[in-house]
């Protein structure tokens, strides 16, 4: 079941469209990734579903229902430019968004404690925010964010200002909170996250929705036969029906070359090197995120995505 269907979104500004004809499908209880160049439109989209900003055309669909104002207490927003009371106590501010979200005091009082606890932020919950180091700040931001524990998280860059530890420490929490059943869209640039986290994924550019579907299903179209060839000695591999794409490397152990295969199949290959040395190991390259994003946004390459996976 879809937590949240977007469709057919179209948002202007004056004379420019941030948004043109979107749709996206968000299944519960997934980590859904918003990607995008700068200036695509995400926070456009984010700003829909939060109901910050109206658009024009479409229709956005929450829990099986047409959007109503109630349903941001159902959500929490973590914004790219951190919004947090500077001069008011980090307990005192997360009891503050506690309560403006629809929790009781009560309530409120023993999740601020779970969570300063469990982002160790104990010792400063009587401190001032302004006191506090930047990273410090951004893990208040995030408690302010899911202390009523919202069914739709949406969190635009929450990496950033992190160290790699603490930044470790909220993928953590991200995928805890998803195992307790919150669905959550996240948008960053950080392509190791993405790979790490996500479960399935759009990506917009210039306005547009270029792709979507589960990363297995993107990585399946975009894969595109090239393999990575481990062998003892350095072998010069014939062009047709191979092509060479990376120079062959000494590593380690043996020599290393990335094939791509255009008329042949990896045992065709197995079978030209054999007669010329020891294979090591021969794995396929599978495109990372990061090279379907520089695929589609910079060399306009868009696939048809075929949904297969359940
Ligand atoms: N309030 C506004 N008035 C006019 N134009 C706007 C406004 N907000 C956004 N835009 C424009 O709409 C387009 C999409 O902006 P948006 O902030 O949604 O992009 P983004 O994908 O979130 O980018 P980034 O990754 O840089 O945050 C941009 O060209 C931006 O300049």
């Amino acid at each position: 079941m879809n937590i949240l269907e977007v469709k057919g979104l179209t948002k202007r500004y004056a004379n420019h469209i941030a948004l043109d004809n979107v749709s996206i499908q968000v299944p519960k209880q997934c980590i859904f990734g918003l990607l995008g160049p700068n200036g695509a439109g995400k926070t456009s989209l984010i700003r829909s579903i939060t109901q910050i900003i109206s658009p024009e055309e479409g229709e956005i669909l929450f829990e099986g229902h047409a959007l109503k104002p109630s349903d941001v207490f159902k959500m929490g927003y973590l914004p790219e430019e951190r919004g947090l009371y500077k001069k008011m106590g980090v307990a005192e501010q997360i009891l503050y968004f506690a309560q403006l979200k629809g929790i009781s005091k009560k309530e409120a009082k023993s999740k601020t404690k779970t969570w300063l606890e469990r982002l160790s932020l104990m010792p400063w919950h009587k401190h001032k925010v302004e006191d506090l180091s930047k990273g410090m700040q951004q893990k208040v931001q995030f408690i302010c964010t899911v202390i009523h524990e919202p069914s739709l998280l949406i969190l635009d860059e929450p990496f950033s200002g992190f160290d790699p530890v603490n930044a470790q420490l909220i993928r953590d929490e991200i995928i805890r909170l998803k195992n307790e059943g919150a669905t959550i869209i996240l948008s960053t640039h950080r392509m190791e996250s993405v790979e790490q986290l996500c479960d399935r994924i759009a990506l917009i550019n210039s306005s547009k929705k270029m792709i979507e579907g589960t990363k297995n299903e993107i990585k399946k179209v975009y894969r595109n036969n090239q393999f990575e060839l481990t062998t003892t000695d350095p072998v010069i591999i014939s062009e047709t029906p191979h092509q060479l794409i990376e120079e062959t490397s000494e590593q380690l152990y043996g020599y290393k070359q990335t094939v791509k295969l255009l008329d042949a199949s990896p045992n065709d290959l197995l079978m030209e090197v054999m007669k010329l040395t020891t294979v090591l190991g021969i794995k396929e390259k599978i495109p990372s995120m990061h090279d379907i994003f520089l695929e589609t946004v910079q060399n306009g390459n868009i696939k048809q995505i075929e949904e297969v996976d359940a």
